[in-house]
């Protein structure tokens, strides 16, 4: 399993929201579809981390914590929300 941090992936995503082709990367596709539509990913998501903790396996958890968190970096990417503006709130 290939793995990166949260700021390799966060470099990532900015990469793709300002080069990638919305029909084959998922992140170009959720910025120009807006924040309404990657708000609604990010609750959605929230839900399933919450089912899967409460009723799944770790690993399951873990999976739905991934997708919540890319969904997160998704949403500070489409706002220009750097990671130090939310570094400077942890
Ligand atoms: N880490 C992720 C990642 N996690 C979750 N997802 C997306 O989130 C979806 C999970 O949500 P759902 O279970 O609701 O899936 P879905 O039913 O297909 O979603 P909807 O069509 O219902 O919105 C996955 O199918 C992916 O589309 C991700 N998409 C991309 N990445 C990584 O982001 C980077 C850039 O990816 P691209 O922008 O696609 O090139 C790469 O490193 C990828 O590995």
């Amino acid at each position: 399993m290939s793995k990166k941090t949260f700021e390799e992936l966060f470099s990532e995503l900015q990469q793709k929201a300002a080069t990638g082709d919305p029909t084959t990367s998922r992140t170009a596709e959720l910025v120009q579809a807006g924040v309404h539509t990657i708000g609604k990913k990010v609750v959605e998501e929230a839900a399933e981390v919450w089912m899967a903790a409460e009723y799944e396996s770790d690993e399951a958890a873990a999976e739905e914590i991934s997708q919540l968190l890319y969904h997160l970096q998704v949403m500070m990417v489409a706002k220009g929300i750097s990671l130090d503006d939310v570094y400077a709130h942890l």
